[in-house]
């Protein structure tokens, strides 16, 4: 099998099959998801809660994130490896650069970072000096502190039309992808139509490029009550774990996860 890059995500796009994609931290689960075909496996700054136990992703550093991606990439020879940049590890250009280039020595294909148009020169920067970029927008898990808590964005005129603006002005940037977080369906929809770089989602609705999840939560591991996007596909499958991958690749692929109740509509 021919390794993924971000041109098997575009012509992906390009002809509406949809792109899987799952948070990984370790060189055993990123083998396991290399078997099943995930595409690509994000080492998300979610470790902060789902393997150090934090109630944020804030105290996440770059030498977490490095050491995961480290295990990651060792792992598999398939995915393509997207990295986060964690809380306020690109805040200025200087320490963007140095930081994004760490996590690709680590082993990462590309990096993801959490704003909007803000980040048009570090995107440019980056991409020009051979880092590819993903732009998070919608629900940014580092901003929890200014939002007020985990909440759905885009849900008024104001807000939509500025989430649009930011993706179109990210991407004119470079930003080779685009994530969305519990955005409304529709917005998401406008989003996907709009850019001509694939649109992953979470909590976006069945219209993006792709679907991501973190893999505690598809397998049916979380404290308290899951957010509405999750699903467990552990008990979807032949109950093993490579089995729940196959099932959540199948699922987004058929355009059955997500359905209306993993989704904001409005
Ligand atoms: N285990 C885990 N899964 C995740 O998806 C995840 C993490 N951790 N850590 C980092 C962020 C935090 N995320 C979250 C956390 C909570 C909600 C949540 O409770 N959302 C509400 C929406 C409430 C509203 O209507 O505004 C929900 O019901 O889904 C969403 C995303 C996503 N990320
Ligand atoms: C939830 C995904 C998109 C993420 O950013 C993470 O796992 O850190
Ligand atoms: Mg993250």
């Amino acid at each position: 099998m021919k390794p993924i890059t971000l041109r098997t995500l575009r012509d992906m796009k390009a002809r509406g099959e949809a792109i899987s994609c799952l948070t990984c931290y370790d060189a055993s689960f990123s083998a396991a998801m290399a078997r099943a075909g995930v595409e690509v496996l994000l080492i998300g700054d979610s470790l902060g809660m789902v393997l150090q136990g934090h109630n944020s992703t804030l105290p996440v550093t770059v030498a977490d994130m490095a050491y995961h991606t480290t295990a990651v990439a060792r792992g598999n020879q398939q995915s393509l490896i997207m990295a986060d940049l964690p809380f306020m590890s690109y805040a200025t250009i200087e320490d963007t650069l140095a930081n994004a280039a760490a996590l690709m020595r680590a082993g990462a294909h590309m990096v993801k970072l959490e704003g909007g148009s803000w980040l048009s020169d570090s995107v440019r920067l980056m991409t020009q000096g051979g880092i590819p970029c993903c732009v998070h927008l919608g629900l940014t898990p580092q901003s929890v502190n200014v939002f007020g808590g985990y909440r759905v964005q885009g849900r008024d005129e104001a807000s939509s039309t500025k989430l649009l603006e930011d993706a179109r002005n990210v991407v004119a940037a470079g930003a080779a992808m685009i994530l969305l977080e519990c955005v409304p369906t529709d917005l998401a929809k406008r989003v996907q139509e709009t850019v001509d770089v694939p649109v992953i989602g979470i909590g976006a609705g069945p219209h993006c490029d792709g679907q991501v999840l973190v893999v505690h939560d598809m397998l049916g591991i979380h404290s308290g009550k899951p957010a509405r996007f999750v699903k467990n596909f552990l008990s979807c499958g032949d109950g093993s774990i490579e089995g729940a991958f196959r099932s959540y690749i199948e699922q987004v692929k058929s355009g059955e996860y997500p359905a209306p109740e993993h989704a904001f509509a409005e």
